[in-house]
């Protein structure tokens, strides 16, 4: 039996997804192989990752989120900017949401394709050698770089993500170098097994990480260059509390579509 599919293809700062509105429930979140063929950029439509938004009592929508290996991912802050749009998008919520994902509950505010979005606390990080490990809803793994531009992001990135001290879960891998009044991060994302052109997570990890290494505490502002694009990331830091956290930046939609697929 084939059946049709009605997708939507947005990306956020280079981080690209396929969204799929699914409050009829008529997706399968349990079929990873459909997840990771659609996912496919040669045999699939192509995407970092996939979303379903679905109905959830008490939220504006519920967010689920999976990686392009077809796996349900931790927390995509990128992902969660386009899936704020697509709401907006659909009817379902105007400027300012309340919503379900995988770490929690999220606000956030659009204006034009501008997606102001509310990421956990963080309370804690440790050390990894010179490296600053941390949880921003998504775990990852911060290190200051030096000629960024040039580094082999895919073959070191790969080497840590799957070095013995992260286990099967691996990590997220960033890499950071000041530039201007702001920061320029790359990073390997586990669960694309590749560097990807934004990190949402990633990029309030390596925020954090800078704050962190400043040795000061109060408000923060701190505008992160990513590979597809520019962020925005605001926080309150005292000590190792982070509170207030918002990732800032923008979330388009790309292109409409229908897939069929046979079952
Ligand atoms: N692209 C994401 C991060 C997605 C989560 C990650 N790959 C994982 O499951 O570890 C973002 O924008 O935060």
């Amino acid at each position: 039996m084939a059946t049709e599919i009605q997708f939507y293809k947005y990306q956020g700062a280079g981080n690209d997804f396929i969204l799929i509105d699914n409050r009829n429930l008529s997706f399968d979140p349990n079929n990873h192989e459909l997840i990771k063929k659609l996912c496919d950029r040669r045999f699939g439509i192509g995407g970092d990752g996939l979303m379903l938004l679905q109905h959830i009592n008490n939220f504006d929508f519920q967010m689920l989120y999976f990686n392009a290996d077809g796996k349900e991912g931790t927390m995509c802050g990128n992902g969660g900017r386009c899936l704020v749009a697509f709401a907006r998008d659909l009817g379902i919520i105007d400027r300012e949401t309340v919503f379900l994902a995988v770490d929690g509950q999220h606000d956030a505010a659009i204006e034009g394709n501008t997606v102001n979005l509310g990421m956990i606390e963080v309370k804690e990080f440790h050390r990894d050698g010179e490296a600053y490990v941390l949880n921003t809803g998504s775990p990852h793994y911060v290190a200051f770089a030096e000629n960024l531009q040039n580094k082999d992001v895919y073959k070191e990135g790969y080497a840590i993500r799957n070095n013995s001290t992260y286990g099967e879960k691996g990590i997220n891998v960033n890499f950071i170098q000041p530039e201007g009044d702001g920061y320029f991060v790359r990073t390997f994302e586990r669960g694309v097994e590749d560097e990807t052109y934004a990190c949402g997570t990633g990029a309030v990890a390596s925020a954090m990480t800078v704050a962190l290494a400043s040795g000061k505490d109060g408000d923060f502002t701190i505008p992160i260059r990513v590979v597809g694009g520019q962020l925005h990331i605001t926080f309150h830091k005292n000590g190792n509390h982070f509170s207030k956290v918002y990732l800032s930046g923008p979330a388009e939609q790309v292109f409409v579509g229908k897939t069929v697929i046979s079952q």
